[in-house]
């Protein structure tokens, strides 16, 4: 029997992330090459035009499991009867600010579209987070729309964790699918810590072999790895004029991808969820943590050791997030 199509919201859909991610959707990346869709797409008024320009291409790509596009400036509109919320509007930094310059801008659209959300979404539905500061973005969405559950509101930390994977195999020269588990701890800032203590390469023989021990250079992997991973968006911002957008819509699409169909045995990822206050990271924070996922549900993974060096950094994000919440607050204020 065909399967009834998915509706996916993409907010922002007009703006750079969004005309990379509504192809990758449209063609199942998002889903599967099984799972029709329906695209809902949202953007301000100055974007309408641009934005009908988008529906227009998504038409002429004639994506066989596109089943219908719904294109609009109206947040009703477009957030009525979505199953999965893809939340990319709102401003992006320039060169020489730090995430949280963008704060006041980006709350108050996360304020206001959390009640639409809550309001005329489907039950259940999914919501990514994507839009900086994507955390506290994430945990004012939660608070303004209390009735959708905590576990269905994350933010994506999913591209630091596939920088990471990516530095990783060009450092060894392997192939970036033998890598996994590394960890992307808090904030989508430059306090993340990516940690690879669990972290580990498949070897042609088959055998699972430690990273660091790979590496065998704790120097880099404590020091130039870990500035690398966390400065990745500000390279790019500096090398293109613009902030990332193809690798953010594709790991916007691995999130949701995973989170729906299932991380894979003996993997986890990265996610920015709710904190429950495990690894003693403060309860109630937006915070990235290592997750695995079935039956469309995340769950924290569990007993990993902490070693000193990385108890300091799980701290230090934490205490920006502290920060970054109470910022948030008085900009709404
Ligand atoms: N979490 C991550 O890993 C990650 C990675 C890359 C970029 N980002 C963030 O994603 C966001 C989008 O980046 P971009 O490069 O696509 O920016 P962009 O400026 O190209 O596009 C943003 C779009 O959002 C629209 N918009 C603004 N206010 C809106 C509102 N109230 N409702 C709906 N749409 C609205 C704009 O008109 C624009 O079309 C930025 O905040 C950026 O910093 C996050
Ligand atoms: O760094 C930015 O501002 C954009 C994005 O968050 C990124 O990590 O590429």
């Amino acid at each position: 029997m065909a399967q009834e199509p998915v509706r996916v919201l993409v907010t922002g859909a007009a703006g750079q992330i969004g005309y990379a991610l509504v192809p990758m959707i449209a063609r199942g990346v998002l889903l599967g090459p099984n799972q029709p869709v329906i695209l809902h797409m949202l953007d301000i008024p100055p974007a309408a035009e641009s934005l009908n320009g988008v529906k227009m291409e998504l038409v002429d790509a004639a994506f066989p499991l596109l089943k219908g596009v719904v294109a609009t400036t109206d947040v009703v509109e477009a957030c009525t009867g979505v199953n999965i919320a893809i939340m990319v509007g709102g401003f992006p930094r320039k060169e020489g600010m730090e995430r949280k310059d963008v704060m006041s801008k980006n709350v108050s659209i996360y304020k206001a579209q959390a009640s639409a959300l809550e309001k005329h979404a489907a039950a259940n539905c999914k919501v990514l987070v994507v839009a900086n500061p994507a955390n506290t973005n994430a945990l004012i969405l939660k608070e303004f729309a209390p009735s959708i559950p905590e576990k269905n509101i994350s933010c994506l930390t999913r591209l630091d964790h596939n920088r990471a994977l990516g530095q990783i195999s060009e450092r060894l020269n392997v192939q970036v699918s033998e890598v996994k588990n590394v960890i992307i701890w808090g904030n989508h800032s430059s306090t993340q810590y990516p940690d690879v203590n669990h972290a580990t390469v498949k070897l042609p023989s088959g055998e699972e072999k430690s990273v660091r021990e790979l590496v065998a250079d704790d120097e880099w992997l404590n020091g130039e790895f870990i500035t690398t991973v966390q400065q990745r968006g500000a390279a790019i911002i500096k090398a293109r004029k613009l902030s990332s957008a193809l690798s953010a819509a594709s790991a916007a699409c691995d999130h949701i991808r995973d989170w729906v169909l299932g991380t894979p045995e003996g993997t986890w990822v990265s996610m920015g969820v709710y904190s429950d206050g495990s690894y003693n990271v403060p309860a109630g924070l937006i915070y990235s943590f290592p997750v695995t996922c079935r039956n469309g549900e995340w769950s924290i993974v569990q007993g990993l050791s902490v070693d000193e060096f990385s108890r300091k950094k799980l701290d230090l994000t934490a205490e920006e997030l502290t920060e970054e919440k109470a910022l948030a607050y008085s900009c709404l204020s």
